[in-house]
């Protein structure tokens, strides 16, 4: 609803109010509306105020119902025309947020004023749409044609200071926004309000709008990797430029409902709404969000400056928490010393144009030891040393000595068994799993495991951790690999097969990247080093000098086999980092992968030996090979109750595997396509290859589809839970 009251003077005020975040619903909408022609019909009212309760304008429309059965178009537009109309003075005060339709009801006002704290934005983008009430034909009015493309394409949220050099806002106050807004409203009563109607405005020009325009479309496009909804927005802003403010509206109205009806905005909204599923997080021994709190962590510490300790120190800094960064000896603490520096150097710089400030100069905030003795009072320790379970257990030990009692104690590891790591420490209680993503400060996953005896409270602080981190922190129990890798096993697997029976890295990639994915599995394997894979084989018994004799090349335990890996290995071929994988790169180091001919002629000697006959694999075989076998496993990791629900594993490919956010996700996108088809495909892949168990359907898919393809939000009920694959 919209609550109405008389503010000072000749003022009305329009309050919306419907907690948490003032969304517009329909009942808001209704309200804003008596309460404008209200206003209007009473004499005594000379201006009028709109704001938001609690501190927040608006978070703009609801967007459960844009998926509601009972969708009813966009009646927004007509009221925000209703404000601009008003022969009264409207005012904004912004003050928390005003996003979306909350944005575009304050362009709507005659003036705009914002609290200093406040965000403004048009995340629109991000869930699948465009500012569907007038928005992007007012921004560009108000703004010009550049800012208003970046804040509509991008979806990014501008704090009120840029709002403010933008021209967005009249004026940003420290304090009482409201009192401030309602002064400000008094003070313009009677003033001429044509020149503040912002659809009576011409759109700003640019010597070069039609050569501005091509280069933002070009940049659009490459950013958007499948999504329909940036080059849609672009569309819009475009009309601004060329059509008469009616006829710009039609054209957004237009273009609102294709991308409405979208399959891509389902799936985006779907994704918004599965990351604040997953925050309230619960365990199969009934352990949950609402009956647990977290721990204060004032004082952090890093083990292990390599690649994810230096990453992790700077996203903690960048939090705000004081750290204690640690190394095994001088050479290699000074080694990640200057990593980080560099890492927070560069951050800093990029805060400063935002007008923040990064302080991590000072000792307290930051400081570097080799002396285990200064983690005594830490509230939490980080581990990221290498995969290695005997040096991992042996830091365990130490730490669960040194560290106080209350310390949480967190393994930073992409598949060891938890329970293992905590088995090392007289508080396994306070042992977790903190699978961190590379680079650790920009990628925004955090994959949490509890172990057997993780408390409540350990994961609650972890949850906590993730929040401050500005990480999206997903619960999942413990197993090897986790939900993520595990399910990247027989992905991988499939697209090495792939290439074995007769494909070529770049086409599968291809394919892949073609279907959304930032990058295939060839280009990513090279991207994290061949040999990391190679080590963990090494370690599993798959290869290498602990192999027994006489193992054939092509399988291991009865299964398929592929050693194409572990021989690029042996030729030194590890990615990136020599210039030579599944790839060639210009020097090692480099980042531009080619096709190699050595690869080629390698891959054809080795079917030559094995007898392997090469053939034509069309796409549609590589997308369902490498795509269901993943999906697959996911159903298993339902059904071992690994995750809570199907939202858990969307959020993890969404956020840590590049997995294309407009198709919703691998267990989202599963459930578009029909879990029989899925099944189908699948009985059809193993037939053809028998000795691959990850094409073999898993027990929960077939279990669904006999159910009779239940919508995923059911998908939990039919879950029996069986013992994990540890
Ligand atoms: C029947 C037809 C529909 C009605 C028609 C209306 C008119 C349509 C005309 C114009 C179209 C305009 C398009 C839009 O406005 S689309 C919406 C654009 N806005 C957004 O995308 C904002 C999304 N929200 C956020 O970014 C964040 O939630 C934020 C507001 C920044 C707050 O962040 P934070 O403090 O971290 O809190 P949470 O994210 O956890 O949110 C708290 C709870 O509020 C729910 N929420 C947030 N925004 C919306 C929303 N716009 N609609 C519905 N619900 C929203 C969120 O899910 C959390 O809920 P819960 O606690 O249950 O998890």
């Amino acid at each position: 609803m919209a609550q109405y009251a008389r503010g000072a003077a000749a003022v009305a005020v329009i309050r919306l109010h419907n907690p948490p975040v003032n969304a517009l619903s329909l009942t808001v909408l209704q309200a804003l509306e008596d309460g404008l022609k209200r206003a209007d019909a009473d004499p005594s009212v000379k201006a009028v105020m709109i704001c938001g309760e609690n501190g927040k304008f608006s978070a703009g429309a609801d967007i459960r119902g844009f998926s509601s059965p009972k969708r009813h178009g966009v009646p927004l537009g007509p009221i925000i025309s209703l404000i601009e109309r008003s022969e009264k003075p409207v005012v904004a005060a912004i003050e928390g947020i005003a996003l979306g339709g909350g944005l575009e009801v304050a362009l709507g006002c005659h003036y705009r004023i914002a609290h200093v704290k406040a965000h403004m934005g048009f995340p629109e983008v991000t869930i699948g749409l465009l500012p569907g009430a007038e928005g992007t034909q007012r921004l560009p009015r108000l703004i010009g044609v550049p800012a208003a493309l970046d804040i509509i394409t991008t979806g990014r949220h501008i704090p009120a200071t840029e709002a403010l050099k933008l021209g967005l806002v009249d004026e940003v106050v420290e304090e009482n926004t409201v009192e401030a807004a309602i002064r400000f409203a008094n003070k313009v009563i009677g003033q001429p309000l044509g020149p503040r109607r912002l659809s009576l405005k011409p759109v700003p020009k640019l010597p070069n709008m039609e050569a501005f325009l091509s280069e933002a479309l070009v940049k659009v496009k490459k950013q958007a990797h499948g999504c329909l909804a940036p080059e849609l927005c672009f569309q819009a802003v475009k009309a601004a430029t060329e059509q008469p403010f009616a006829d710009g509206v039609r054209k957004e109205r237009e273009l609102f409902n294709i991308l409405l009806t979208s399959g891509q905005a389902q799936a985006l909204q779907y994704a918004f709404f599965a990351e604040r599923e997953v925050q309230k997080w619960t365990t199969p021994n009934g352990a949950s969000w609402k009956s647990t709190s977290p721990q204060p962590i004032r004082k952090a510490a890093v083990i292990g400056l390599g690649t994810m300790g230096r990453g992790i120190v700077t996203s903690l800094v960048k939090a705000n928490i004081p750290v204690v960064a640690l190394e095994q000896n001088v050479e290699y603490l000074n080694m990640g010393r200057k990593a980080v520096m560099l890492l927070l150097e560069r951050e800093a710089m990029k805060m400063e144009q935002g007008a923040q400030t990064l302080d991590f100069h000072n000792p307290a905030r930051l400081q570097f030891t080799v002396d285990f003795d200064v983690l005594h009072d830490v509230d939490l320790v980080i581990e990221a040393v290498f995969e290695n379970m005997a040096l991992k257990k042996e830091i365990f030990h130490k730490l669960s000595r040194i560290c106080k009692p209350g310390a949480f104690l967190c393994t930073n590891t992409s598949a060891l068994n938890i329970d293992e790591i905590a088995s090392a420490t007289s508080r396994p209680h306070q042992v977790i799993g903190t699978h961190f993503f590379s680079p650790a400060h920009v990628m925004r996953l955090l994959e949490i495991i509890y172990g057997h005896h993780t408390s409540p409270t350990a994961i609650a602080t972890a949850v906590q951790l993730a929040k401050a981190l500005k990480k999206v922190g997903v619960v999942v129990g413990n197993c090897f690999g986790f939900v993520g890798n595990r399910m990247m096993f027989p992905y991988v697997q499939q697209a090495v097969f792939l290439v074995e029976e007769g494909s070529r890295p770049e086409a599968v990639d291809q394919v892949l990247e073609d279907f959304g994915f930032k990058i295939g599995p060839f280009r990513m394997s090279d991207l994290a080093g061949l040999d990391v894979g190679w080590r963990s084989r090494k370690g599993q018994g798959l290869t290498g000098a602990s192999l027994p004799p006489g193992t054939p090349a092509r399988q291991r335990h009865g299964h398929r086999y592929s050693p194409l890996p572990d021989l690029l290995c042996e030729n030194s071929r590890f990615g990136q980092k020599t210039g030579k994988g599944w790839y060639q790169y210009e020097k090692a180091g480099g980042r531009t992968a080619k096709p190699d001919p050595w690869l080629h002629n390698f891959l054809a000697q080795y079917r030559d030996t094995h007898h392997i006959k090469t053939r034509f694999i069309d796409q549609e075989e590589i997308l369902e090979r490498c795509l269901f076998s993943l999906i697959n496993e996911g159903f298993d990791i339902l059904a071992e109750g690994i995750a809570a629900g199907p939202e858990h594993l969307d959020v993890i490919y969404i956020n840590g595997y590049g997995w294309p956010k407009h198709r919703g996700g691998p267990m989202f996108y599963a459930s578009t396509i029909g879990l029989p088809r899925i099944l189908a495909k699948l009985q059809k892949y193993s037939e053809a290859h028998p000795d691959v168990p990850g094409l073999q359907p898993s027990a929960f898919l077939k279990k669904l589809v006999a159910m009779g393809n239940p919508p995923l939000k059911e998908w939990m009920s039919y879950q029996s839970r069986q013992s994990n694959k540890l």
